[in-house]
């Protein structure tokens, strides 16, 4: 998952968008970037690490003009190299850069098009890279020697008939304005909003509301699926479909993990709907444990900590913050490599001896993946001395690879993988455990929300790819190409990629 942002304003945006990607960092980690766009000239900045990181004030001091793009990755496609740090650039036609949120499912297949009939090259393994290719030779197409909103619109129409996948974009054309489309089904989200100033109205496009409240824009509203909006760099909005067929069926992933508690996607609250996550929880575990002797739930900080307040509520039993978490270290699960995660799971939460000794225990967390979380959680809740260490998870499990922007590649990664609920409950350590059904996670996203979808990409958790293409082979692929170890492996060579950046202040 990453994060994407553009903005129109009408003073320099450097730090506005430093300012909204730092909002966004819990999207990726690993890398960041933005490229403004100066008179003729564009501005980029981009590497690996955290925004803070990327970012000192040199290069601020760089990043000129009053338009730009900015992104956090967390990579699903290619490698972590900071060759693939975005956003990418295309000089033709008109200089063009890009950052992607999600992860298209035909990038071998595009690339080897866009060599033998589009004539591009391509220098990384990076499907945004071949996304970007794919709209500049649609803009191309259209043999304009300036761009239009009409041209723009007919690319992006060209780009839907060619690319699958989950996919939010900014683009900036260098000198113009800025450009932002979503896939038919909106899997991936963006939203955009706009700020009046003195001088006039300024837009912006994230992935997140959040972004938008604490920049001060104004929402005005999610970007449809398959739409794409258009602002040039003096203020004009101007937006269109592009796509024939488009249903909205966003990533529940989002809901349940990815996005800030206090953006709002697609008419989902998010909060509120991690709120009603915990109260369904609840229902089942009375359900199916009416007579349970749970003494206090805990929740496994942070993004649990909704749905487990309302769960305890519910359940009527005392809430209580039994692990202390280091604010100093990253989300654990986007990580690269197991290794790191597991050694992160220690150092980020340390358990509180009080709340455990002699208790039994329910231990609540959003989503179990690879089990990395909950095994150390557990052995740490039982050596703090706990009775019973019971384990609720607010969403199903996890049983199927991602293919839309997640980086879940290999379902022999998954701790559910070939076991039954109880067989995972032995294997993490747990007394019982407990998962959402996915109807209630539904449900718990629908209720109550003021939004158009009907349904929500659950592949992760159902295996059903809305995108139709996804086939046993690809899995097969995407696992050998993705999997923890062959990740491992290919590190350190990704290191001695050729690096196309055009910072100078590089060493
Ligand atoms: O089963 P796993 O593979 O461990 O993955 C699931 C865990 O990872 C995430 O936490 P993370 O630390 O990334 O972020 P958070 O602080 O937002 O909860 C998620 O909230 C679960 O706790
Ligand atoms: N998580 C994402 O959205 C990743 C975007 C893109 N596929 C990349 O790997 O850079
Ligand atoms: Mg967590």
């Amino acid at each position: 998952m990453c994060g994407i942002v553009g903005i129109v304003g009408k003073s320099h945006v450097n730090q506005a968008i430093y300012d909204a990607l730092t909002v966004l960092q819990h999207r990726g980690q690993d890398a960041a970037g933005i490229v403004t766009s100066y008179g003729n000239k564009l501005c980029l900045r981009k590497d690996n690490g955290l925004v803070s990181d990327v970012f000192r004030t040199r290069h601020m001091q760089r990043l000129l003009g009053n338009m730009g793009i900015g992104h956090v990755r967390y990579p699903t496609a290619g490698s972590s190299s900071s060759a693939e740090a975005q956003p990418f650039y295309v000089n033709s036609p008109y200089g063009i850069t890009l950052a992607h949120n999600g992860n298209l499912t035909n990038t071998e297949e595009l690339a080897d098009d866009i060599y033998r009939e589009d004539l591009r090259h391509i220098n990384t393994t990076s499907d945004s890279e071949v996304l970007l290719n794919i709209f500049a030779h649609e803009l191309q197409e259209q043999r304009q020697l300036l761009p239009t909103p009409d041209v723009i619109f007919k690319a992006v129409s060209e780009v839907h008939k060619r690319i699958r996948g989950g996919y939010a974009v900014v683009a900036m054309i260098s000198g113009y304005g800025i450009v932002a489309f979503r896939d038919p089904h909106g899997i991936r989200p963006a939203i955009f909003g706009s700020r009046e100033t003195a001088t006039g109205m300024e837009y912006m496009v994230a992935s997140e509301s959040v972004a938008l409240d604490a920049l001060g824009y104004k929402i005005e509203r999610d970007i449809a699926p398959g739409e794409a909006i258009v602002i040039t760099e003096d203020g004009q909005l101007f937006t269109q479909q592009c796509a024939e067929h488009t249903e909205l069926t966003p990533c529940i992933f989002e809901q349940v993990y990815f996005a800030r508690p206090d953006s709002i996607i697609d008419g989902v609250a998010v909060y509120k709907a991690r709120l009603r996550m915990g109260e369904k929880l609840a229902e089942k575990i009375l359900r199916q444990y009416p007579d349970h002797d749970i003494d206090v739930v805990i929740p496994i900080p942070d993004t649990s900590r909704s749905s487990a307040l309302e769960l305890a509520n519910r359940l009527g039993v005392k809430y209580r913050e039994g692990f202390m978490k280091n604010r100093y270290i990253g989300r654990t699960f986007i990580m690269p490599g197991q290794q790191l995660r597991k050694k992160s799971v220690k150092q980020k939460l340390n358990a509180l001896d009080l709340e455990f000794r002699g208790k039994n225990v329910l231990l609540v967390d959003d989503s179990i993946v690879r089990g990395t979380t909950c095994e150390q959680i557990i052995e740490m809740a039982r050596d703090a001395g706990a009775n019973k260490v019971y384990f609720a998870s607010a969403a199903p499990a996890v049983r199927y690879p991602n293919v839309y922007g997640i980086d879940m590649p290999a379902k022999e990664e998954f701790i559910a993988h070939g076991r039954t609920t109880e067989e995972i409950a032995t294997a993490i350590g747990a007394d019982w455990l407990v998962y959402q059904d996915i109807d209630d996670l539904v449900s718990a996203c629908l209720e109550g929300s003021k939004t158009s979808a009907k349904s929500f990409d659950c592949s992760v958790f159902n295996g059903n790819y809305i995108t139709g293409d996804i086939n046993d082979e690809y899995f097969e692929r995407l696992s050998q190409l993705r999997n923890d170890a062959t990740k491992e492996g290919k590190r350190v060579v990704e290191n001695v990629a050729i690096d196309l950046h055009n910072d100078e202040t590089e060493s």
